[in-house]
């Protein structure tokens, strides 16, 4: 069977993740990484692989799997698709992403591509959680609590910010879906700590939430990308309450994420031109292999 040629694009930490889910699936080859530096300062295991710095220098990529900032998303997938190629990305941005469906939509019709958009684990695989409660439960309040742990796009923002050197934002759960942020920075020479712990509190990813910003000399010396979920819905099934569900999980947050975006990266395959976020892919099409012999073995 013809495998799914797929580019990784940006290789930090989802990117690096990526790489190595998308070697243990069999049913992908890798078809090379994009980076802004192309194959400058090359890692040793990326030897393999052509390293470039437009997705255009690869030969019959099928599937781009964005592992970018989310705030860069949007300009690599209007660009990619384009070109006819299918993008998978994690946008997190939970406010844009009806927005950024419309727009991916429009180019990935106008092209006969397919987008999967917003396809980490939240949002992502727990949107597709509470999608399954909410039909099950039709009525009720469902929490999402998230850690204690590492939020990768809250790290990312921050490290975007003028004058930071390197950040790490933990997300710790208050109860009922509410967060506290605590944002450790390490600044460039010179930089002012006023001045970037204002812009890390009015940034859109922190301004609704409890927001602490403690500065460092050295952000890797507490570095841990472990994260995880508590999710409880309770609500009404039919005429009957008092229905709990619960879903938890402990993890290490780019591996995971990773996975996801490569079992998406497979269902973008198996979709009619347009762009799509997870609750709305058939959930078998995430996977490989036989319809009817998933079906008699997970049914
Ligand atoms: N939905 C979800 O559940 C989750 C979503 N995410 C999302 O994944 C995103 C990526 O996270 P992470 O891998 O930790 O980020 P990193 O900063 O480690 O990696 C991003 C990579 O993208 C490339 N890149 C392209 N454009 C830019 C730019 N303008 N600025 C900086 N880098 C750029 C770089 O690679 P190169 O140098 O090779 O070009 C960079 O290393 C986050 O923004 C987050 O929103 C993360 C976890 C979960
Ligand atoms: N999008 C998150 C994953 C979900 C957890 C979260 O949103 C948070 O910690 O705030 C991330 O980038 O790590």
């Amino acid at each position: 069977m013809k495998k799914i040629r797929a580019a990784v694009v940006g290789y930090g930490n989802i990117g690096k993740f990526t790489l190595e889910a998308l070697e243990a699936a069999s049913d992908f080859e890798v078809a090379g990484v994009v980076r802004r530096h192309g194959a400058e300062n090359k890692p040793a295991e990326l030897a393999d692989y052509p390293v470039v710095k437009d997705i255009r220098e690869l030969k019959d990529v099928d599937v781009a799997i964005l592992a970018t900032p989310t705030r860069s998303v949007e300009a690599y997938a209007k660009e990619i698709l384009a070109l006819g190629i299918n993008t998978v990305d994690s946008f997190d941005i939970h406010t844009q992403i009806t927005s950024l469906r419309r727009t991916l939509d429009e180019t990935a019709k106008a092209h006969h591509a397919v987008s999967i958009i917003s396809a980490g684990w939240d949002p992502g695989s727990d949107s597709v959680v509470r999608t399954l409660l909410e039909a099950i439960a039709p009525k009720g309040i469902t929490y999402t609590n998230f850690g204690p742990g590492r939020s990768m796009g809250h790290s990312v923002a921050v490290r975007a910010i003028e004058g930071v050197k390197d950040a790490l934002s933990m997300t710790i759960p208050v109860g009922t879906g509410i967060h506290r942020r605590m944002v450790y920075v390490e600044l460039e020479e010179g930089a002012d700590f006023k001045t970037v712990e204002a812009a890390i509190k009015a940034d859109p990813y922190f301004v609704n939430d409890e927001t602490h910003v403690i500065q460092v000399p050295c952000v890797d010396d507490l570095n841990d990308v472990g994260h995880g979920v508590n999710l409880v819905r309770k609500g009404v099934s039919g005429k009957t309450h008092n229905q709990l569900f619960e879903f938890d999980m402990k993890i290490n947050n780019p591996a995971l994420t990773a996975q996801v975006l490569v079992c998406v990266a497979r269902a973008s395959m198996k979709q009619q031109p347009g762009c799509y976020t997870m609750i709305e892919i058939p959930v078998i099409d995430l996977l490989a292999g036989d319809r009817e012999e998933l079906i008699a073995h997970l049914v």
